[in-house]
């Protein structure tokens, strides 16, 4: 039987329009080309396109390799951009049909699937005397468009071969891969936003049937893949007055809630028809554009989800940004990022130091934000705040009844959890030494038994560190092994104290900017001033909590100034100007002074060593406090 004698209606439909084009069946077609530079030009204009579609061009060819058959790929107006594969099938002069350059629109060629493909919208197979032109009978073509996240077809996938070759599965394969580039350029379109892919089934989840849809970061709708539409069920101009949370139930404050978990699992989502799904969103978004939602969603209309607060935006801000956001300036954090930034994803471990507050989480994040390992798990251990008993179960977990207590299921471990994407295990000087054998065989053997278990399970974790310790004193005195710290420190690098920073105006305007929800407050020079003297114990922790209730302060007053400062801040501030005002003892020796003022000079010592602690200072010199504030009157 002649395919042509059960014509599907596309075609029927494709061949009264061929006629109209005023085609005749006999005629030869002309194959010439683009010229050289016109073909230049072409790859150019579909860079994008070419660039996402040829790896899978390679990997649909793998598949059909030897069947005499070519992949190639079209523009929007069906002219071929890149072809690969067998062309032994073509007759010499056919050859050039299929390479870059000729067109295969149904005005110039007739029915064919690429032509018809664009004309209908849909995948289309064109089969031997299906094909419109007696020329092109002894083909067989399955071709699919490619739309764009607006639903634009921006090009074709197509498979021909000798019609003697047809398979019934070339169709499939090619609809796949056409989704599959679909997939990829619309990943490549919304880096920064929040996208969430979802299925009513968990393992659909990363595969080509995921539904994919993104979000600005405050929620309203950008854009979903094909898939996607199909589940929402509405079409992409219906979707453009929706947000994440007519959609999917939740506000999106919700959604970056779930992520603050250390190890967030699958999201239950109710679709607005009522359908339940699963997700998973990735938060991947700059400062500038987290900035943006800020300000510019919160015009958007009343199925709009209530905005974050301020601090809660600042931290979500903070926690999904890169290490761009970090970059403010200092010299020193420079070569911070510069040096982590030349091993990210090269399975080198990272030993963040530094002070407390300096930031050793954020850059930990950061680093796992900016790695390939981004989409997966960023896991967070704090070695100090874990009660020795349970940290090696926290760890490495625990199977049904390991020990008393244990949830009857048992537990995975947090290294379980991190599996694929970053360990951050913080304050790692405070390891108990019994672990510490442990986790380094984890690191060694790259395998986890959890307590109770004669299985070991395989991990793959990139590892981060942080002290504030200083790991060789802790080595010296037999509280931390040295095969351990050996195996840790494959890059070492020190986060500078807040007092060290050059950057400190830009970094107070960049707190304001975030915690206030807007860029209106600014500190006074005084302020700047006084900020610039501070010691900062505390770090990033205390000025950002100090800019946070000076914001509240200061009210509908857009500057700082002192009178908008917390009490305890201005009697640091009063503290350090008494201790610069006071001499050394033995000066004051020497110079005549007497009892009373040696002893207050002593009192304000002392004062300075325990960081202006009034109780710390008093047991450290065996008075009350009230001693203290006699003899040191202007303390209160
Ligand atoms: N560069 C920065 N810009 C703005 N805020 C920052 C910055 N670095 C740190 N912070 C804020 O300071 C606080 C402390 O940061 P983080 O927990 O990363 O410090 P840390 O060094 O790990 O502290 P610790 O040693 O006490 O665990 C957090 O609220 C964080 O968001």
């Amino acid at each position: 039987m002649a395919w042509a004698d059960n014509m599907p209606r596309i075609i029927e439909t494709s061949h009264t329009r061929s006629q109209q084009y005023g085609l005749r069946r006999e005629s030869a077609p002309d194959y010439s080309p683009l010229a050289r530079n016109d073909l230049s030009l072409l790859i150019e204009q579909n860079r994008l396109l070419h660039a996402h579609a040829v790896p899978a061009m390679e990997t649909l060819y793998q598949q059909i390799v030897n069947t005499h058959n070519m992949v190639i790929l079209t523009d929007a107006q069906g002219v071929i951009v890149h072809s690969l594969g067998d062309d032994d099938f073509l007759e010499k002069a056919s050859r050039v049909a299929l390479q870059p350059g000729v067109a295969w629109s149904e005005q110039s060629r007739g029915t064919n699937a690429i032509g018809t493909a664009i004309a209908e919208g849909t995948p289309a197979l064109v089969h031997a005397d299906q094909h419109y032109l007696s020329a092109n009978h002894f083909l067989t073509c399955s071709a699919a468009p490619i739309a764009d996240h607006l639903g634009n077809v921006i090009g074709v996938l197509d498979v021909s071969g000798d019609q003697r070759s047809y398979h019934k599965h070339t169709m499939a394969l090619v609809r796949m891969s056409a989704l599959m580039i679909e997939n990829q350029l619309f990943s490549a379109a919304f880096e920064d936003a929040i996208t969430i892919r979802f299925h009513a089934r968990p393992e659909f989840i990363g595969t080509l049937m995921e539904g994919i849809a993104s979000f600005s970061p405050g929620g309203r709708f950008l854009a979903a893949n094909r898939n996607g539409l199909f589940q929402l069920g509405l079409s992409t101009a219906a979707l453009q007055s929706h947000t994440f949370s007519s959609l999917f139930g939740l506000p999106v404050s919700a959604l970056f809630d779930h992520y603050r978990t250390a190890s967030p699992g699958l999201l239950n989502l109710c679709m607005h028809n009522g359908v339940s799904v699963f997700g998973r969103a990735q938060l991947r978004l700059s400062n500038s554009v987290f900035q943006q939602s800020l300000t510019s969603d919160r015009t958007t209309p009343a199925t709009a989800p209530a905005p974050m607060s301020a601090s809660q935006a600042a931290s979500t801000a903070r926690r999904l940004s890169g290490l761009r956001y970090l970059r403010t300036g200092d010299q020193q954090l420079e070569l911070v990022i510069e040096k982590v930034t030349r091993v990210l994803g090269k399975d080198i471990p990272i030993m963040i130091m530094g002070e407390t507050g300096t930031g050793k989480e954020l850059l930990a994040q950061a680093i796992h934000n900016d790695s390939p390992r981004a989409m997966s798990p960023f896991v967070a251990v704090n070695c100090a705040s874990i009660p020795e008993t349970l940290i090696e179960s926290e760890l490495f977990g625990y199977e049904d009844g390991a020990f008393t207590g244990a949830r009857k299921k048992g537990a995975i471990g947090k290294i379980l959890q991190a599996n694929g994407g970053t360990l951050f295990l913080d304050e790692i000087g405070d390891m108990p030494f019994s672990l510490q054998a442990r986790l380094l065989r984890v690191l060694q053997e790259r395998m986890v038994t959890p307590l109770g278990s004669d299985k070991s399970i395989p991990v793959n974790v990139e590892l981060i560190c942080a002290t504030n310790h200083n790991l060789r004193d802790r080595i010296a005195k037999g509280l931390f092994r040295e095969d351990l710290y050996y195996r840790l420190n494959g890059l070492v690098v020190k986060l500078p104290p807040l007092r060290e920073r050059t950057d400190l105006e830009t970094v107070v305007k960049k707190i304001l900017a975030t915690e206030s929800n807007n860029g209106r407050y600014h500190v006074s020079a005084e302020i700047l001033q006084l900020f610039r003297q501070h010691r900062w114990p505390g770090n990033f922790r205390q000025l950002t909590n100090l800019l946070r209730t000076a914001i509240v302060m200061a009210g509908d007053e857009h500057e700082i100034c002192l009178r908008h400062m917390p009490d305890d801040f201005l009697d640091d501030i009063e503290l350090a100007a008494t201790q610069l005002a006071a001499p050394d003892p033995a000066q004051m020796v020497a110079s005549g002074a007497n009892l009373e003022e040696m002893e207050q000079s002593v009192i304000l010592k002392s004062l300075e060593a325990h960081g202006g602690n009034v109780s710390a200072t008093a047991r450290a010199l065996g008075v009350s406090r009230n001693t203290i504030y006699r003899k040191v009157p202007n303390l209160k």
